[in-house]
C-alpha cells in the first residue's frame, strides 16, 4: 500500500506536516461535497439498525454524527476526546505505516479529509471521509475498543523492521475493517470497511457464501485477505473487552511462531477452527470463472 500513491483528490497538494497530518479547512467543502455525505450517510444509515453492534449505535448517538453535512473534525475531535482522548487527524489519503501506527498509539485516528467523487459513488478506491468517519470514528468512543486500537498502534511501532507487518495487518483486515461480533441477538457488524458499504453489509451477515469463524489471534495472523472484493472469511469477536484481552500483549513470540506456522488462503478453514457458518463460497466461485 503505496502511501499517498499518486493521490487524485484536491487535498493532494495541501501542505503537510512531518507527521502526515494536514488542515482539514472545513469551509473549503461545496455543496456538492455536503450534499454527498447526505446521501451517503442516508443510504447507509437505512442498512444499520439491527445489524451493526449496539456499541456502535450507542456511540453513533453519544457523538451525533451529523447526517446533512461534512463533520469538522475539530468539533469532533472536542467530543470525542472527552470520551476517550481520542482525536481525529486529517490527512490527504493513506499514510506510511510507521506514521500510521504512531498516530494510533497516541490514540489519533488519521482520517482521510476527502470525500470519494461521484463516480466512485458505488465503488471507493482508497478510504475517503466517510469510510474513515461514518465506519471508523463512532467506536473509538466505546473505551475498551479505543483502549484496543491503541494497543494495536504500539504493536505496530514494535513490529516496524521485523519484517512481518503482513501478520499485524491481517489483525487489522479482520477486526477494525471486516470485524464481526457475536450477540444474544445473532451476529452484528463492528468493521469500518462493512459499516460504510451497503452491499457488505448485507452480505457478511445474510449470504451462504462466506465463512464466519470464531476470532483467534494466531488463526487471523496467518490469514490472507481479499482488497478487491468481498471477503471469503469472517472472523467473529466475543466483544470488545474480550478482543483487547486477546490482543494486549507482546506478539514477539507470536510472530516467530508465524514463520513456521504456514499462511491459510482467506477462503480455507481450519481443522482447529471454531466454525460458526462455514461458507459454501458460491459467490466467489462465480467470481472467479468470468
Ligand atoms: C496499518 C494498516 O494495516 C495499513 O497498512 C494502513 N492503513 C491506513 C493507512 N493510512 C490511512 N490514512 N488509513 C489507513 O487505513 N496507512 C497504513
Ligand atoms: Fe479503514
Amino acid at each position: 500500500m503505496a502511501a499517498t500513491g499518486t493521490l487524485k483528490n484536491r487535498y493532494a497538494k495541501a501542505p503537510r506536516n512531518e507527521d502526515w497530518t494536514i488542515a482539514q479547512n472545513w469551509p473549503s467543502y461545496s455543496g456538492d461535497e455536503h450534499d454527498r455525505w447526505r446521501r451517503l450517510y442516508a443510504r447507509q444509515a437505512d442498512l444499520l439498525p439491527g445489524r451493526a453492534c449496539d456499541e456502535y449505535l450507542e456511540a453513533m448517538a453519544k457523538l451525533g454524527l451529523d447526517a446533512q453535512r461534512i463533520p469538522d473534525f475539530e468539533a469532533l475531535s472536542e467530543k470525542l476526546a472527552s470520551l476517550t482522548g481520542w482525536r481525529i487527524a486529517p490527512v490527504a489519503g493513506l499514510i506510511p505505516d510507521d506514521a500510521f501506527f504512531e498516530h494510533l498509539a497516541n490514540r489519533r485516528f488519521p482520517a482521510g479529509a476527502f470525500i470519494r467523487p461521484e463516480k466512485e459513488f458505488y465503488y471507493l478506491q482508497e478510504p475517503d471521509i466517510f469510510h474513515d468517519v461514518f465506519g471508523h470514528t463512532p467506536l473509538l468512543a466505546n473505551p475498551a475498543y479505543a483502549s484496543f486500537l491503541q494497543a494495536y498502534g504500539e504493536a505496530g511501532r514494535r513490529a516496524l523492521g521485523r519484517g512481518q507487518l503482513h501478520n499485524l495487518a491481517r489483525l487489522y483486515w479482520y477486526t477494525v475493517e471486516f470485524g464481526l461480533m457475536q450477540t444474544p441477538q445473532g451476529l452484528r457488524i463492528f468493521g469500518a470497511g462493512l459499516m460504510s458499504s451497503p452491499g457488505e453489509t448485507l452480505f457478511c451477515l445474510e449470504d451462504a457464501s462466506p465463512n464466519r469463524i470464531r476470532f483467534d489471534l494466531f488463526r487471523v495472523m496467518r490469514t490472507k485477505y481479499i482488497i478487491s472484493d468481498y471477503q471469503q472469511s469472517y472472523f467473529v469477536v466475543e466483544s470488545f473487552e474480550r478482543l483487547l484481552e486477546q490482543c494486549a500483549r507482546d506478539f514477539g513470540p507470536l510472530y516467530d511462531e508465524l514463520q513456521f506456522a504456514g499462511d491459510l488462503e482467506a477462503h480455507e478453514t481450519a481443522p482447529e477452527d471454531k466454525i460458526i457458518s462455514k461458507g459454501d463460497l458460491h459467490y466467489f466461485r462465480a467470481r472467479c470463472t468470468h
